[in-house]
């Protein structure tokens, strides 16, 4: 059986030392006690160590380099994502698209490290592509949908449940999630309907008003 999933990615949305990314991710601990769903945010890199340190939930990247340590300047190294306290990676997120070749060397790279692997697509075509690397997860996000308000589980079931049927036959250890325009309760429970496991989702936590009613909202139905 898999369990509920729930991933807030924090994008660039906040400013700051980090003190926001912590705020926010305290929320998500504190409803994914309250609610026991697992609840993960993936904060700016500069900000991984000070939410990981202080607050007790899953960190993940988003994004990583599939780099060594050495001579990569400018690169995001795995073992310092690592270290600093992440647990797992978004990879090609429809905001830091890669190559099918880079695809396949950030997982390999973030599996090398225990790192669990997310790997965002964008349509049905591309969640099987992604589910014949074997991440962990695919999770697909139209990027028409993304920052719209308008979720994906409404407005393109068919999208969530053909990257669902095309990855269960190409790899059935690989979960689905889905993303782009989820805020509210019956948008998770709708797309837990529609065969994923979970939800990554942006803008209708982190900037509303009350993150933390928004991320109570999203679990209540579940
Ligand atoms: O890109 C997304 C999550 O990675 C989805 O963003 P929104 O939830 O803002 O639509």
């Amino acid at each position: 059986m898999s369990s509920t999933l729930i991933v807030l990615n924090l994008k660039t949305y906040l400013e700051g030392t980090g003190e926001g990314a912590v705020k926010v991710a305290q929320a998500c601990k504190e409803v994914a006690d309250d609610s026991g769903i697992e609840i993960g945010v993936a904060p700016q890199f500069c900000d991984i160590y000070r939410v990981a340190s202080q607050v007790d939930l899953p960190v993940y990247a988003q994004s990583l380099d599939p780099v060594g340590a050495g001579s990569f300047t400018g690169h995001a190294f795995v073992q310092s994502i690592k270290d600093a306290g992440a647990v797992g990676t978004l990879i090609n997120h429809s905001e830091c698209r890669l190559t099918l070749a880079n695809i396949d060397a950030s997982i390999t790279t973030a599996r090398n490290a225990a790192l669990k692997t997310i790997v965002c697509t964008n349509n049905v075509a591309t969640s099987a592509a992604a589910a014949a690397l074997g991440p962990d997860y695919v999770a697909v996000e139209p990027p028409e949908l993304i920052g719209s308000g308008i979720p994906v589980s409404k407005a393109d079931p068919g999208v969530v449940t053909g990257s669902v049927d095309a990855v269960k036959r190409i790899n059935p250890a690989v979960q689905v999630l889905c993303g782009a325009g989820i805020s509210k309760g019956e948008d998770l429970a709708a797309a837990l309907e529609l065969g994923s496991v979970g939800v990554l989702l942006a803008s209708g936590i982190v900037k509303a008003a009350d993150p933390k009613a928004a991320l109570e909202d999203l679990v209540s139905k579940v």
